[in-house]
This record gives structure tokens, sequence and C-alpha cells, in this order.
């Protein structure tokens, strides 16, 4: 048997000195497409933050408040995702003057969250849904063994925010999402974990859930 990606056993988990969750066991194996659920408040984000911090292979990110520079141009902020991939001196240089096969990279990820003309304009000029695109670019660019979305394509339309849901997933070996959408939830997911009063109250496969077992998470 591989050894878990990630593995929190007993934990208590929260900000400043403050619990959220309290005797978080969870384990993470590659492979895994996880959905987090719960409503609101309850703690996907503290959970995510937490596996983030356990997880010695390469991951990238799409945070709820997507994390980006606004008064930087949308290529300048995809690029972030491979920020680390290079020097200090070789990043100097993209900020100021990216290299063609630099912006191809760039464009070929923008072309896929359909954001293909805008690389130049600046983030804080573009809306919710265009910002939350950015940060779906820039994930994709990162590439990795993990990627961690909290409630990744929120802001898009439902049919777009499927499409690169799907793509997303598609891209990274291993996924863990914080959801709000059920049906969505349940057609992404190969397992879904339920928080509920400060704790896991669920950890099945998605093929054993349905949409009714899901509702209750939220009562
Ligand atoms: N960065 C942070 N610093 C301090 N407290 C935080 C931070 N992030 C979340 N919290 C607190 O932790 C608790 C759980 O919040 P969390 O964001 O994990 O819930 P959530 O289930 O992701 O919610 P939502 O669905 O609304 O995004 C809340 O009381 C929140 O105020």
């Amino acid at each position: 048997m591989t050894a878990p990606l990630v593995g929190l056993q007993d934990q208590t988990l929260g900000w400043g000195g403050q619990a959220v969750l309290r005797g978080i066991d969870l384990s993470l194996s590659a492979g895994e497409r996880v959905v987090l659920l719960g409503r609101s408040g309850v703690g996907k984000s503290t959970l995510l933050a937490a596996l983030q911090g356990g997880i010695a292979a390469r991951v990238a990110l799409v945070p709820q408040d997507h994390g980006l520079v606004g008064s930087l141009s949308v290529f300048h902020n995809v690029w972030m995702g491979v920020l680390d991939d290079h020097g200090t001196a070789s990043n100097l240089r993209t900020l100021v003057w990216p290299a063609k096969a630099q912006r191809a990279r760039v464009e070929a990820v923008l072309e896929v969250v359909g954001l293909g003309t805008l690389g130049r304009r600046t983030v804080g000029r573009l809306s919710g849904g265009q910002r939350q695109r950015v940060a779906l670019a820039r994930a994709l660019l990162r590439r990795g063994d993990v990627v961690l979305g909290d409630e990744p394509v929120t802001a898009l339309d439902p049919s777009q925010g499927a499409l690169l849901l799907t793509h997303l997933v598609t891209q990274f070996p291993t996924a863990v999402l914080a959801l709000h959408d059920i049906d969505q939830a349940l057609r992404t997911a190969t397992r879904i974990v339920g928080l509920r009063g400060g704790g896991i109250v669920l950890d099945a496969p998605a093929a054993d859930l349905t949409a009714v077992d899901l509702l209750a998470l939220y009562r």
C-alpha cells in the first residue's frame, strides 16, 4: 500500500487559538478526488489549509479569495503559479519583459479558461468571474500532484463552471475541492467528506451517496 499524501489524526484545527474543527481524522491518497461539503463557516477552508500544510508533494491552489494582485496584469498573475520554479533574476526579468515562450505558456492556459485575449489587462479591472478564471489558469499553469480548490468555480455561470471544474480535476492526479453544489459534488468526487458541528460527520465514496444523504449536512 502506498503512503498517504497527508494524514491528519485526531487533529484540532482552527485559527489564533480558536478551534473550528475537533477530532479530525483524514488521510488523502494519490488518485482521490475528495469534495468537502458543509454549511458556510463550518470549516471547509480551515480543513483545506491543514491539508495544504501537510502535503509534501507539489500543490496547486485555487483559493476562495483568488489570491491575485490587482495591480498586476493577468499574465503576471498567472505566471505566479510557477514563480518558485525560477530564480529571482529570471522572475524579475519576466516581471519587466516576459519572453515569448513564457507568454505562449500563459496564453495556452488563458485560452482554456476563456480569457485568451486578456493577458495584458490589469486584474483590478476584471469581473469576479474573470478573476476566478485567472486563479484557475494560474493553477493549470502550475500543474502538480494535487489541486486544492476552495469553491473554485462559484463565480462562474453553471455551464462554464461545470466545464472548468471537469477540466481542472482531469489535469491533476489528486484533488480536494470545497464545493457548495451537491449535484456538482456527486458528479465530481470519488469521495465526499461532510462537515457539521465542528467535525467530520460523513466520509464515504461518492458512488454510495445520494443528494438526500448530502442535504442532511445543511439541516
Ligand atoms: N484566515 C482565517 N483567520 C481567522 N479565522 C478564520 C480564517 N479562515 C476562516 N476562519 C474562521 O474559521 C471558521 C470556519 O471558516 P471556514 O472559512 O473554514 O469555513 P467554510 O466552511 O470554508 O465557509 P464558507 O463555505 O463560507 O467559505 C469561521 O468562523 C471563520 O471565521
